[in-house]
């Protein structure tokens, strides 16, 4: 009889357990924790308390803090650090994947100074190696308690994706395939901009209407940037795109969206990542947004915004002071 897959998640913050808890369901996981303390806590108390609290980890779930035991066993492997530790994590088991071995990335940020995605990173890293990502609207604390949700597995060769599909899914985790890598890891990196966005207007208390005016705004930004890349403009209509924008802007644990809220309380940026203690891709994220928008020759006013208040140019209020000034063009035109 053939033995299981082995799935092995890098990275023990609260998405990569979470995930890394989901693939323990159906099949043998391996996790690991940079900080050894997390891998001994998972593996006696089946928890991870800095990430997710008391919340109970598979019993099934092994976690270790050696990267090169974790490379060697993999026979899927899952990225799950944030996108500026990909590189460094991915170069020291360069060696020690075996060949063809699936790699798919959590991430959802692009890597400073390259502007890479995160696929394309680890495609540098492990050349020969089917690359894809999971992602879509997955706040990790809900999925971790056991609330529904979907997700999409996105590869270029369709067989890659659904043999990946059965490894994630439970009967409240449905994970769809797609073949556009581009546009739905794009999906992912763009809705923490508007995220920002939103959390601001909370701050601000400029009301439900121009909340939702930031996220439709914000969509037609993220698929005009997407279209002019190469992406398919319908995928920012499904679960990575437009899906991955509500979670974020709306959830109250959504990191990117209280950054902007602390900011718009008064924090200045390092105090509302510091408070966070977790990444907010998006703070990163933006600037090198902005060098994309430029180079593409794509209009992104609200990304722009975003971009110069965590750069420390701008205010929350004169943020939405430039927005209220943005010229309004036809709305049939997504482009
Ligand atoms: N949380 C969520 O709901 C979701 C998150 N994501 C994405 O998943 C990615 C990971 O996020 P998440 O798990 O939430 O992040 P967290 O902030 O919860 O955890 C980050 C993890 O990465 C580790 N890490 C940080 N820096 C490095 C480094 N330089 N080298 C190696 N490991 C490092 C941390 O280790 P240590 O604890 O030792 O510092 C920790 O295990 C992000 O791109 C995020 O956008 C995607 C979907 C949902
Ligand atoms: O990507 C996420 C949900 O899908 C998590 O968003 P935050 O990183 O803003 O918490």
């Amino acid at each position: 009889m053939a033995r299981p897959v082995r799935v092995v998640v890098l990275g023990a913050g609260s998405w990569g357990t979470t995930v890394a808890g989901l693939a323990a369901h159906n099949t043998p996981t391996l996790l690991w924790a940079r900080n050894s303390d997390t891998a001994d806590e998972i593996n006696t108390e089946h928890r991870n308390s800095r990430y997710l609290g008391e919340r109970a980890l598979p019993d099934s779930m092994r976690s270790t803090a050696d990267l090169v035991e974790a490379a060697q066993e993999a026979d899927v492997l899952v990225v799950g650090v944030p996108s500026h530790a990909v590189r460094s994590t991915l170069t020291q088991i360069a060696n020690e994947v075996r060949a063809w071995v699936p790699v798919l990335s959590l991430a959802k940020g692009l890597e400073p100074g390259t502007r890479l995605r995160p696929t394309e990173v680890i495609a540098e890293c492990l050349p020969g190696h089917p690359v894809g990502l999971l992602a879509g609207p997955n706040i990790a604390r809900e999925i971790v308690d056991g609330l529904a949700a979907a997700s999409v597995v996105a590869t270029q060769d369709v067989r890659v994706a659904t043999a990946l599909q059965p490894l994630f899914a439970s009967a409240v985790f449905r994970v769809y395939r797609n073949t556009d890598v581009l546009g739905c890891e794009l999906g992912g990196v763009l809705k923490n901009i508007v995220a920002i966005a939103s959390g601001m207007a909370d701050g601000l208390d400029v009301g439900d209407n121009t909340r939702a005016m930031v996220l439709a705004r914000g969509l037609a930004e993220m698929t005009r940037l997407g279209e002019a890349m190469g992406a398919n403009p319908r995928t920012f209509a499904g679960l990575t795109g437009v899906g991955d924008l509500i979670a974020t802007c709306m959830s109250p644990s959504s990191r990117n969206r209280r950054v902007g809220e602390f900011i718009a309380r008064g924090m200045t940026v390092e105090e509302a990542v510091a408070k966070l203690g977790q990444v907010a891709e998006g703070v990163k994220t933006a600037p090198t947004v902005m060098e994309l928008a430029r180079d593409y020759n794509v209009d992104m006013p609200i990304a722009a915004e975003v971009e110069a208040v965590v750069a420390g140019r701008q205010t929350p209020e004169g943020a939405y002071r430039g927005l209220r000034k943005v010229a309004a063009g036809s709305e049939d035109e997504v482009a």
